[in-house]
């Protein structure tokens, strides 16, 4: 008779392991003795210890072969949230993590472990110390967000302690760090461009920014505590820095730290929203015949100028997390590791 191999518990898959969050994961999974399989749309460098596999989420077909012998999955694949592209995130973040799941139970995977976002609660007004059970945004802030909140219901329903298949979201906010495709470099751009001269409101509004080492070390928690017995089957999960900064403050130590100068004048909050949504409503319209990305969009002013930070207690109590790296430590080695980001460079 034939028998089924138990796959082994050290053995698992990153889908999205070639982005930033993804790689910072399968180096920390290789430190603690996993061996790791990478399935992602693109590979983007070779490691000792790890397996690629090129394709595309949404086919099956594809998948599966990654999840051969892997009792463990983590998803942190997403199409980035500057594309705003609709088809694409309902393409791949709705459909293409059915497709996961499926692939999952039809492989035998035991848990998987998704990235979500803190911003699924997120309506563009404050959130202070929000907790989990804040409800989703009914009106959420963009088509990213949208798609992320449909993902995260889609993961944690499909936990089921009877089929032995569980789950559990993680939800980061602000992830930066080194290699970081996005804040950084988007910072400094806008900077070159001599539009980091503006404080969007009156500067004092507070922000989680999170280190992605912060963010790993909740993950791999969240994986190891997930078993039958555990509250976290089913449950989202904040993982921050748990220090709130100003956002203000924070773009000002990046910008500093790399040589440019730390925005200085006041513009009020509503009025750089309302133009920032007339450009995104312009650039909708205009698509057709013109084809720009305006750099502030009513996102990003939103997340600039209102407070969104969020309680982990929860993550503390049920996973026994804490952050691994200070913020203060986390910006300095973030700056370091953007010598071509320099003023001047
Ligand atoms: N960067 C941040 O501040 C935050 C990120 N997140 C979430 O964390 C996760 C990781 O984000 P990052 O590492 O920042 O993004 P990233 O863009 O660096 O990585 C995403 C990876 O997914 C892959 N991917 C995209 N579409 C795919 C597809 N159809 N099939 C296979 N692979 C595909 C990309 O090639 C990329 O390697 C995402 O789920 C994102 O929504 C959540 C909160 C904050
Ligand atoms: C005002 C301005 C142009 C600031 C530059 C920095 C921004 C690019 C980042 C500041 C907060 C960041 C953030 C995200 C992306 C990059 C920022 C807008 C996310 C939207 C990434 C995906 C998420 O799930 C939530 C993040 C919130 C914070």
């Amino acid at each position: 008779m034939a028998t089924r191999v138990r796959p082994s518990s050290k053995r698992c898959a990153v889908i999205g392991g070639s982005g930033f969050l993804g790689r910072h994961l399968v180096e920390k999974l290789l430190d603690r003795g996993y061996s790791v399989s990478v399935f992602d749309i693109r590979q983007s460098y070779e490691l000792p210890g790890v397996t690629f596999h090129q394709g595309d989420l949404c086919d099956k077909q594809a998948l599966l072969p990654a999840l051969k012998d892997v009792s463990l999955v983590f998803h942190c694949a997403s199409p980035a949230p500057a594309s705003d592209d609709r088809g694409l995130f309902e393409r791949v973040n709705i459909q293409g993590t059915r497709t996961v799941i499926q692939a999952c139970i039809e492989a035998g995977v035991q848990k998987m472990v998704l990235t979500s976002s803190a911003s699924v609660v997120f309506e563009g007004t404050d959130i202070e110390n929000g907790r989990e059970d804040l409800p989703y945004a009914k009106k959420p802030i963009d088509f990213y967000t949208e798609t992320k909140i449909q993902q995260e219901k889609l993961v944690l329903e499909a936990c089921d302690k009877d089929k032995g298949f569980l789950t559990v979201a993680i939800r980061p906010h602000g992830i930066f760090g080194p290699r970081d495709p996005q804040l950084v470099p988007i910072l400094v751009d806008t900077a070159r461009r001599g539009k980091m001269k503006f404080i969007i409101g009156d500067g004092t509004n507070l922000v989680d920014f999170t280190f992605v080492e912060n963010v790993v070390h909740g993950h791999i928690l969240a994986a190891e505590r997930l078993r039958p017995d555990s509250p976290a089957c089913g449950k989202p999960y904040h993982i921050t820095n748990d220090e709130p900064i100003k956002f203000w403050d924070f773009m000002s130590e990046v910008l500093v730290g790399l040589g440019y100068a730390a925005p200085r004048y006041h513009l009020p909050y509503a009025l750089v929203y309302g133009l920032a949504l007339l450009l995104w409503l312009l650039a909708l319209i205009l698509h057709p015949l013109v084809s720009f990305k305006p750099t502030f969009t009513p996102m990003r002013v939103a997340l600039a100028g209102t407070h969104h930070y969020y309680s982990c207690d929860r993550a503390k109590e049920d996973l026994g997390y804490k952050p691994v790296v200070g913020l203060k430590e986390g910006i300095e080695r973030t700056v370091q590791s953007y010598p071509h980001l320099r003023q001047g460079a």
